[in-house]
């Protein structure tokens, strides 16, 4: 394997290209490598193990062999303004993904923004991190991390793989419906009114819609009911005393777990 690793076209996207290799620090790190280098967006960087896997709200994200990890590197996708509308499309098109390569329908929730979810467990994450390179690109890179074959002991969450579920889904085959789907998902994403449809299907498979819930943020605990995702797919929260909260970013709890 050459020291860029062995590359390939992406499934559903002629323009796309894969990156494959066995052993990195994070697919997100050489993702950003690549765009300061000066790619043109469009690459995908998958790798059978990480040394370095990282997750929101830099906690380490445990990356054995057998499971997925994989990255995609988009260049001025849509304006900045949009970036936050991307955890929505990304989680959508996983879903799809897994269901079509475990041959099941629904099988998984979504907790927001972008957790997969089988009964209440965390099948997947989803790491979303942007940068202005030095020319005034914004590069945008979509790390996925999935559970396939294992899943790490309880520690901020419950945690499931699919094996452990039944399906016998190698990351292989899991990636190569996730990049098929990324790129259906993207295309929809850049037509008039494509996010409103996303993110309709999105709420199709919310985990804790109309349920109590605790956001814990940087700086507060706050709790409410989990009434809706606004157009740009922000959380809505219904708050006590009957007041509407707009949330940005934070991990979701249910409350009285
Ligand atoms: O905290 C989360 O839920 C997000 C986890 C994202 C992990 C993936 S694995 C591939 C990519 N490379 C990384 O270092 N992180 C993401």
């Amino acid at each position: 394997m050459s020291e860029k690793g062995l590359e390939r076209p992406a499934p559903g996207a002629p323009d796309f290209r894969i990156e494959e290799h066995e052993s990195v620090s994070s697919t997100n790190n050489l993702c950003f490598e690549r765009a300061r280098s000066g790619h043109a967006g469009g690459l995908w960087i998958r790798a059978q193990m990480q040394t370095e896997g990282r997750g929101r709200r830099g906690r380490d994200w445990q990356s054995p062999r057998g499971n997925l990890f994989a990255s995609l590197l988009l260049i001025d996708p849509q304006p900045a303004d949009r970036i936050g509308e991307l955890p929505l499309v990304a989680a959508v098109a996983l879903s799809e993904a897994v269901d079509k390569s475990a041959g099941t329908l629904q099988l998984v929730s979504l907790k927001w923004p972008n957790d997969l979810l089988v009964d209440g467990a965390k099948l997947s994450g989803i790491l979303l991190e942007a940068e202005t390179l030095g020319d005034g690109r914004q590069a945008v890179v979509i790390g996925f991390g999935v559970n396939c074959v294992s899943h790490p002991p309880l520690s901020l969450y419950e945690a499931t793989d699919l094996r452990s579920l039944g399906f016998q889904v190698t990351a292989e085959r899991l990636f190569d419906a996730l990049a098929a789907a990324m790129a259906e998902q993207l295309a929809h994403w850049g037509q008039p009114g494509g996010f409103e449809t996303i993110r309709r299907t999105w709420l199709s498979r919310a985990a804790h819609l109309g349920k109590a819930i605790t956001i814990k943020t940087a700086q507060e605990e706050i709790t409410g009911v989990f009434a809706d995702l606004d157009a740009r797919g922000h959380l809505v929260l219904k708050q006590n005393d009957g007041r509407q909260r707009t949330i940005y970013a934070g991990d979701v709890f249910l409350t009285g777990d």
